[in-house]
């Protein structure tokens, strides 16, 4: 603490993060230095905008009347720049707080980016960031900051403060302002500039560069004083010195020479404040009159998202309810990690309702977007709902649940527009929301059709097909069983759509020129088991048992039929001693149609679970008896498929012969052949993505058959002997240095320490070896 006069100063420190982060911003942002405008008329708004909301509920706040405005002045004479806006103001210890930490998540891990990073900051870092208040001190040697709340009956006598802070400090200073209160209610912040940045103290280049990079942060109005011409006057001429900016002109009258009394003249500044953003918002104008760059201005402005939106409309329309408005809906670049993660708990946060241009609130409440759709950002004015409506009866306004299915419509045409009009834009769509549209197809049932048209499958034969251009490319009598025609299509969670491709069950569909949509996110068999048909077209897994083909292909003719029979007879010994062996995994065993080159697969039966299905429900289902019931279940569902053209059935059902008329050495061939049927029914299971029930026992029989075919004896031992572990050790370290901390490591006493030196092995972002020395 210190004093100052009579003035008490309180000294606070920065928070080391700020202290960092000040740094950075001083150190390494010079050509990025006009951010400062941006992110302080930002602030600003956000002030004038939170005291607007607060009055619609606390009256005294502010009585309706008195300007919302931000100011900005420089006086030349100080080389200082000054930002005021009659906001929400802070208190002292909001002061300390707000400007003094850093609350954001995730400041750590950003200052220390930067710190690593070499020559400093990049755009897209500060972007992604936004210095916010800090970024005053790229200009600025020292700062000032007078704030004061406005008259409330919580706080009936405000006191002005003042938050006060060098650039190059890294301790600031609050205390309570020795000219009482100046501001009524608000925020001024002087910049006392570096003395290479005097460009900012040059009206025009000031206003221009506004206009570039701020006019779109507010809709409230901005006045910069401009001065116009110096005026020599009379020493007793009147002074004319108004302060407000709604008297549009004012005169500051300064003393020339004040030592120099025998001059009887006084320099007249006289200027005017100039009201730079006077033009309708630009939502307001006609589509037709913006351009791209404007529409990416505002959202970059509105959303305070430093990347460019993908895509956007603008639009008008008059609600059922009679309420007409004007909109803008954005399709942003990138969704937050929050929402990726945890997409059903994200909530809406970005549809700003504007009533006559004026902020009302982002909080739709009870009807506020579907999550699907929670990431979209709208701006939506109306015209004509009564501008004091408090927070309470606009929430019963009929317009308020409208614009939920308004927004959501809007979306859902822009998503489709670019999708039939813009082949290259919407591949970034599906990058960004591939997953994001399957969700909204699953949970907006009002709208699932539109969704679904819009979601985009790799099949076995392209990377990208909607379920409208699989329809078209469908073959004749693609049905099932006779019934309705048939979409194919394999899920197997988390696999790769190459290894999808592979798969057994798609092997003779591919080969037969079939297109099969490979579905390997979790979402997607949950869509495809929603929507059960599209246009008329059932959806068929592939991995069940019975698929036909529809054309003919299956057992059609008699003498198809014949040669099914011949087979079957042929094959029954191997099919019955098969049974035997896979009695605890499979409910049946049959010869297959379906496999071209595979030796045999599994199969569910049509009203069992697939693997993928299993899986979805172990995920969510762990242990218990539950889980042996469901066991149980599964395996009653699993069919066995065996390839009668498949070499290796061929053999097999040869030895199996053998072993039945032949007694002699029965037993130990008995035995070899159970071992190579269990690997390949285990086989089977992993090939059709099941899971091996006990991989140790099925990798033994593995190993045993690599033996023979080595011609090792299978029962030489390995030799297993191992160097025990060094006795107990009772002594207990005194400190266990934890995560993220320096780790102390010193060599025991009978290592030399000179020669003590340990080679890690680390990787660098590249997956390069990085070789670092202890
Ligand atoms: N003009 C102002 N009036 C009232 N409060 C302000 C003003 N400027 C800043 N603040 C307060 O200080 C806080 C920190 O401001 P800062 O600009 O550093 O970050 P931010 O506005 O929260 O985030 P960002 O600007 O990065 O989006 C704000 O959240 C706000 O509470």
């Amino acid at each position: 603490q210190g004093s100052a006069g009579d003035i008490h100063k309180v000294k606070h420190d920065y928070q080391s993060d700020v202290a960092r982060l000040r740094k950075i911003v001083v150190n390494s942002l010079y050509s990025n230095r006009d951010i400062f405008l941006r992110e302080l008329i930002s602030n600003a708004n956000d002030a004038l905008e939170k005291l607007r909301i607060v009055a619609l509920t606390e009256k005294d706040v502010w009585d309706g009347a008195s300007p919302l405005n931000v100011t900005i002045k420089t006086i030349l004479s100080k080389n200082s720049w000054n930002v005021s806006d009659t906001g929400i103001g802070m208190n002292a210890e909001e002061l300390t707080v707000n400007l003094g930490t850093l609350a954001k998540s995730g400041t750590s891990d950003f200052v220390s980016k930067v710190e690593r990073q070499e020559g400093g900051v990049n755009g897209n870092l500060i972007g992604a960031f936004g210095l916010g208040f800090y970024s005053s001190f790229l200009v600025a040697d020292k700062v000032t900051v007078v704030s004061i709340p406005p008259k409330s009956p919580k706080n009936p006598n405000p006191t002005q403060n003042v938050f006060s802070s060098s650039a190059d400090e890294s301790s600031f200073e609050i205390y309570s302002d020795p000219r009482g209160n100046t501001l009524g209610h608000g925020t001024e912040i002087t910049l006392d500039l570096k003395s290479d940045a005097s460009d900012y103290l040059h009206t025009p280049n000031l206003i221009k560069l506004i206009h570039q990079h701020s006019s779109f942060s507010t809709s409230f109005p901005i006045y910069v004083w401009d001065e116009v011409e110096e005026v020599p006057l009379e020493d007793d001429a009147s002074e004319v010195g108004i302060d407000t900016p709604e008297d549009e002109e004012e005169a500051v009258v300064e003393d020339a020479n004040p030592t120099d009394s025998a001059l009887k003249t006084k320099k007249v500044v006289v200027g005017k404040w100039e009201h730079i953003n006077s033009q309708p918002p630009l939502w307001m104008r006609d589509p037709k009159t913006v351009s791209d760059e404007e529409y990416e201005l505002l959202y970059q402005a509105t959303f305070k998202d430093f990347r460019k939106p993908l895509a956007w409309s603008h639009f008008t329309g008059d609600s059922g309810s009679g309420v007409s408005f004007r909109a803008i809906v954005y399709i942003p670049s990138h969704i937050d990690e929050a929402f990726l993660t945890k997409p059903l708990e994200s909530n809406a946060k970005d549809v700003r309702l504007l009533v006559k241009h004026v902020f009302i609130t982002s909080d739709l409440g009870e009807y506020s977007l579907p999550k699907w759709a929670s990431w979209v950002r709208v701006i939506i004015d109306a015209e004509d709902l009564p501008l004091n409506v408090s927070r309470e009866t606009l929430q019963s306004s009929a317009f308020l649940k409208q614009i939920r299915g308004i927004v959501i419509r809007r979306l859902i045409q822009l998503f489709t527009k670019i999708a039939e009009e813009d082949d290259d834009k919407f591949a970034e769509i599906q990058k960004v929301y591939r997953t994001i549209l399957k969700l909204g197809a699953a949970e907006d049932e009002k709208n699932r059709q539109k969704i679904a048209s819009l979601v985009r499958f790799s099949t076995n034969q392209r990377n990208s097909t909607s379920l409208d251009d699989y329809i078209k490319n469908k073959k004749q009598g693609q049905k099932q069983a006779c019934t309705a025609s048939m979409i194919f299509y394999l899920a197997d969670m988390g696999k790769s759509i190459s290894h999808l491709t592979g798969s057994v069950f798609v092997e003779k569909l591919d080969a037969r020129g079939y297109e099969v949509l490979l579905l390997n996110e979790p979402l997607d068999e949950i869509l495809v088991q929603t929507l059960r048909t599209w246009k008329g077209f059932k959806f068929q897994d592939v991995a069940k048992a019975g698929l036909v083909f529809g054309d003919g292909e299956h057992l059609n003719t008699d003498e198809d039929r014949e040669v099914m029979a011949a087979l079957e007879k042929k094959y029954a010994p191997l099919l019955a001693w098969l049974k035997a062996e896979a009695g605890e995994v499979v409910r049946d065993v049959v010869l297959s149609d379906r496999l071209v080159i595979s030796p045999c697969a599994v199969v569910a039966d049509t009203t069992g679970l697939t693997a993928n299905v299993q899986k979805l429900m172990s995920a969510s289902n762990r242990g218990g008896e539950r889980d042996e019931l469901i066991q149980e279940m599964m395996k009653r569902q699993k069919v066995l498929e065996v390839n009668p053209r498949s070499p290796l059935i061929q053999g097999l059902l040869h030895r199996v012969e053998q072993i039945i008329d032949d007694d002699e050495g029965k037993d130990r061939d008995l035995e070899e052949l159970r071992e190579v049927a269990s690997i390949l029914i285990d086989g089977a299971l992993v090939r059709s993505g099941f899971d091996v029930a006990d991989s140790n026992q099925f990798l033994s029989r593995v190993d045993r058959v690599l033996r023979r075919s080595l011609g090792v004896s299978e029962t030489a031992p390995t030799d297993e002997t191992v160097k025990p572990a060094p006795p107990i050790d009772p002594e207990i370290p005194e400190m266990i240095p934890e995560d993220g901390e320096q780790h102390n490591f010193s060599p025991p006493d009978w290592i030399d320490e000179e020669q003590f030196k340990i080679e890690v092995e680390e990787i660098d972002e590249q997956g390069n070896v990085v070789h670092d020395e202890l």
